[in-house]
């Protein structure tokens, strides 16, 4: 019997997951692995977390992936993202505060378990997937891609195809009347790059989720005149510092005047639709298309990741995000064992029952608190099946309410908060004050500071 074949589509912290299962099982001893090739349209793995500069295309005429800026902090503290089998401490050396100020950081510590050698063979870069079809005869996908490095078409033949090309690159754009006439700059998060640009300026950020508040509050921190956000149904409702305000939706523009729904008005200079991102997978026929919003369980994915049309086809890091890289983790060791054989996938109707119970749960969370403990369970449900690394996803759990909580008493300096590793035990150093103002943000200049005479190196036994 031939082997199988099996195509990885994204080299993000999803789609590394998914090469990394595969090699752990690898050293594990497993015979007759498949046959993996993973096509990345960028240059480099590491997904969202490879910062750019630009904004529109790539080098080679694609749409930019990242959605990244400059002096982009970790928004959550890395304590709820370590990995059980790899520390923050083990990676750096030494202890580092909770949250690191530059996403150049975190991607080195993500890609730092990483045995590049190993991996990197598998990986076809600047090849991004244009079509994916699927014969029910042959029972095969069909995947063709562009090689860029050669400026010629590819197609090849799967068993198994695992999309991993993330959902934050494609900015759902919204209308507002008279934004055509506006005179000053209107952009969409997705190419904010350097909040140093909108010092001096009234800028006006729409929407009300984790890009406002945090694009917010750069604006701010780097010289903003004022920052005003706009929210649709609630207020984020933190107790902004002087400068920033929320007020409801804007209604319409009239030159460099926005008018909200309150009836109140204000002039900008700058507009930032921080307006969240569309599920876009130009590469998918419509029977093969995940259609989903950001949510923590989509519909159609059994355990979610496999689609319902089709198990052959998996889904990684589709969830809105409470965890990140260990629930990609979670996801690729459930999905690997699926593809290996070792976990017997049930029939449509089962998988359409069990999907309904999650669907069910989901439909009733009325609060983050609960949100995040669900997430912590659908993560634990999939470990428990696999052969992963123990690791306390329930204490990571409680962790993001601190976080939550922590936001919610000062916004502005929450990021000064030091956490326990639920890994090693040890205490995140305190971040130096000097850091809060940070302009510097290389991955040297930062690693070159003394945290050790802050650290409080506490062990738990
Ligand atoms: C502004 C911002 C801040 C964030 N901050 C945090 C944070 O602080 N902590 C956190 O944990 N998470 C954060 N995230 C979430 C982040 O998206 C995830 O951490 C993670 O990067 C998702 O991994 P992924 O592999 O699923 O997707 P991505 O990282 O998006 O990777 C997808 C990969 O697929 C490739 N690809 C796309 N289309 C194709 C194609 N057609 N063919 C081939 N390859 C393709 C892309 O080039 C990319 O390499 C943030 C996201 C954004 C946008």
């Amino acid at each position: 019997m031939s082997k199988q074949k099996i195509a990885i589509l994204g080299a993000g912290p999803s789609g590394l997951a998914q090469l990394r299962a595969f090699e752990a099982a690898r050293r594990a001893g497993v015979q007759d692995l498949p046959e993996i090739v993973c096509y990345e349209k960028q240059s480099d793995i590491g997904g969202m977390w490879n910062y750019t500069w630009r904004t529109g295309l790539d080098k080679n005429g694609e749409p930019v992936h990242g959605s990244m800026y400059r002096y982009l902090w970790s928004n959550g503290p890395k304590e709820c993202l370590e990995f059980a089998d790899y520390s923050f401490d083990e990676h750096f050396g030494r202890a580092i505060p909770s949250y690191p100020p530059l996403c150049a950081l975190l991607k080195d510590y993500i890609m730092g378990r990483i045995d590049k050698q190993a991996i990197f063979k598998y990986i076809r870069f600047e090849c991004p997937v244009r079509w994916v079809t699927y014969d029910e005869g042959t029972e095969k996908f069909t995947v063709t891609v562009m090689n860029h490095k050669t400026g010629e078409q590819e197609t090849n033949e799967f068993d198994h195809v695992v999309v991993a090309t993330g959902h934050f690159s494609t900015p759902n754009m919204p209308y507002f009347e008279g934004v055509e006439q506006f005179p000053g700059r209107v952009l969409h998060a997705h190419d904010f790059r350097d909040a140093l640009e909108f010092k001096d300026q009234n800028v006006l950020l729409i929407g009300a989720s984790y890009s406002a508040e945090d694009i917010g509050s750069q604006c701010h921190k780097y010289g903003a005149k004022s920052v005003t956000i706009s929210y649709r149904s609630n207020p984020i409702g933190f107790d902004w510092p002087e400068g920033m305000a929320e007020r409801p939706l804007l209604a319409h523009f009239e030159g460099n005047i926005g008018y909200f729904t309150d009836g109140s008005s204000k002039q900008f200079d700058a507009i930032i639709m921080c307006t969240g991102y569309l599920f876009h997978f130009p590469f998918l026929p419509d029977e093969l298309r995940l259609q989903t919003n950001n949510c923590l369980y989509p519909d159609n994915l059994y355990k979610g990741v496999f689609f319902q049309n089709n198990p052959k086809l998996i889904y990684l890091g589709m969830q809105d995000q409470y965890f990140t890289f260990n629930m990609f983790d979670a996801q690729a060791w459930y999905a690997r064992d699926v593809m290996l054989g070792k976990i017997a996938l049930p029939g449509v109707f089962e998988r359409r029952q069990d999907m309904q119970q999650w669907l069910s749960r989901h439909e009733a969370l009325a609060s983050c608190n609960a949100s995040i403990d669900f997430q912590a369970s659908y993560i634990r449900d999939l470990n428990d099946a696999t052969d992963y690394p123990e690791f306390a996803v329930e204490k990571q759990a409680d962790l993001l309410k601190e976080w939550l909580l922590h936001k919610q008493e000062n916004i502005m300096g929450f990021r000064e908060n030091a956490y326990r590793s639920t890994v090693t035990g040890t205490m995140a150093s305190k971040l130096p004050a000097r850091w809060l103002d940070i302009k510097d943000d290389s991955l040297e200049s930062f690693m070159s500071l003394d945290f050790v005479e802050n650290k409080t190196f506490d062990k738990v036994d």
